[in-house]
């Protein structure tokens, strides 16, 4: 889920560090396993976090599986799991990378090849892909990229025949200058198409620039922002964030979080329950609340919260954030549906699953794992939700669905076709002083629609919120 970073006080991303300056390629050593003294051989130092890279690479490009899944400390890829702390932070590194530039990467392998590589050569574009993130963008000795590049090759059936090749293409890269390419090549042609339609070129091509540059840590603050941000090193943005443009370390050590005065969340996640406003003395639903940044602005806008998560795994990490943060709120574990019949709200909030393309820049496997059809599918799993949330919503109570989505299918599209369909809710249009710093965010309809190249870069999110006007 695209929310996943947010309240966990884990850090957005393995955010990788920049390569400083381009270095030649330099003489290297054969590309073999280190002979041990007694003759045994080890496996090369970083090789195995390499190999694990192209493994994850290649579930996120073949089997659409989500980077974040994979990289779970817990449940995610077992291989990842047996890595040292430090490897596991450079192979998440040169993913990110190589996903965030994939386009680029495509582009500057391609163009030192005599021959396009055979289409059944899947493990072997995965290596070129892993040593050549290295080599353009992080700060890994270009060596190190291209003798461990080799090395991947050497040690895999299905890929040995090509080492040749991928030294070679890797070599010249490293000697070489970077091609000037169109900054919309990183961007997938099936987004760049759905966002063209959406946006038109100019926009879609602003924000594919955004999608290349990773995000910054936005807090949320519990009071205070101007405290916070002088305190953190950090500025103010909208009305409780406090964004940090640089960060060295893990935000767990920040000053605050052990006192859980501030969660991790984007500026834009953070608007959607803004538009309820004070919640002083009323209740409120959150009906897709882990891992609960959402839950804990309703704690915090004073109502008594109800929180739904499907997952038990995630409503566990709901639970640990508002102990974190010192709030309460009932837990429903299930699908929300199952919430009782007769139980009504003053606010409902529905932040629903979605394709989470609003979020590439820090999940930029997304771009990749994600198509047309998923799209459709979520924006009709959205509909479906909406209407049976609707059935919570207590007469004159509010109702906002929201979701970290680019895509207007799943906002725009899903917001009026339930008005079209329940004359019993009206829009309530949001009013700018609703939304500091974000009334250009306002929609024309009175909606909200953020994309990531606004004000210097945050999530994409889509928020509506309605009024329950008859029945109830
Ligand atoms: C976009 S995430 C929510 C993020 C959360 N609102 C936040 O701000 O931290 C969507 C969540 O909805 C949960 N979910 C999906 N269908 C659900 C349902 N029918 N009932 C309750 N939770 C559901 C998913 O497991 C997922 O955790």
């Amino acid at each position: 889920m695209a929310t996943d970073n947010e309240t966990t006080g884990r850090r957005p991303e393995g955010r990788p560090t920049v390569k400083s300056a381009k270095r030649p390629g330099g003489k290297r050593p054969p590309a073999k396993h280190a002979q041990h003294e007694q003759g045994e051989v080890v496996a090369r130092p970083g090789l195995k976090a390499r190999q694990v890279a192209v493994k994850l690479l290649s579930a996120v490009v073949d089997q659409a599986t989500s980077l974040d899944g994979l990289t779970d400390p817990d449940h995610g890829h077992p291989h990842f799991r047996q890595l040292e702390p430090r490897d596991r932070a450079l192979v998440k590194a040169i993913l990110t990378t190589a996903l965030r530039f994939r386009g680029t990467l495509e582009a500057e392998i391609a163009a030192r090849l005599d021959r396009p590589l055979p289409a059944n050569a899947a493990s072997l574009r995965h290596i070129l892909h892993v040593g050549a993130a290295q080599i353009r963008f992080l700060d890994v000795p270009d060596s190190a990229a291209v003798d461990l590049a080799v090395a991947s090759a050497e040690a895999d059936p299905r890929a040995r025949r090509f080492k040749g090749l991928v030294n070679a293409v890797l070599r010249r890269m490293a000697r070489e200058a970077p091609a000037e390419l169109p900054r919309e090549v990183d961007c997938p042609s099936w987004l760049r198409e759905r966002l063209t339609a959406h946006y038109g070129s100019e926009k879609a091509a602003a924000i594919a620039e955004a999608h290349r540059h990773p995000a910054p840590v936005d807090l949320t603050v519990k009071s205070d922002p101007m405290g916070w941000a002088a305190k953190l090193g950090g500025r103010v943005i909208g009305a409780s964030t406090v964004r940090l443009d640089t960060l060295d370390g893990p935000v767990t050590e920040l000053a605050g979080f052990d006192e859980g005065a501030w969660w991790v969340q984007d500026a834009a996640a953070a608007l959607p329950v803004q538009l309820f406003g004070d919640l002083t003395g009323g209740t409120a639903a959150d009906l897709c609340a882990a891992p609960g940044g959402k839950t804990a602005q309703l704690c915090e806008a004073g109502a008594t919260v109800t929180a739904c998560e499907l997952s038990a795994s995630r409503m566990k990490r709901l639970k640990a954030n508002l102990a974190r943060l010192g709030l309460e709120a009932e837990t429903h574990e299930g699908p929300f549906e199952d919430l009782g019949a007769d139980r009504t709200f003053d606010a409902v909030l529905l932040d629903a699953p979605c394709s989470s393309t609003g979020t590439i820049r820090r999940h930029p496997d997304v771009a990749y794992t994600k198509s047309p059809d998923e799209v459709k599918r979520l924006a009709e799993v959205q509909a479906g939700m909406l209407a049976r949330a609707a059935r919570l919503v207590a007469l004159n109570g509010r109702l906002v669905f929201s979701n970290c989505s680019i895509d207007r299918d799943e906002g725009e599209a899903v917001i009026g076709t339930f008005l079209k369909t329940h004359s019993d809710f009206a829009r309530d249009p949001i009013a700018p002083a609703e939304v500091p710093d974000f009334a250009d965010a306002i929609t024309v309809d009175g909606d909200l629609r953020t994309t990531p190249d606004m004000h210097g870069g945050v999530d994409g999110f889509f928020a509506a919120r309605v009024k329950r006007v008859s029945g109830g």
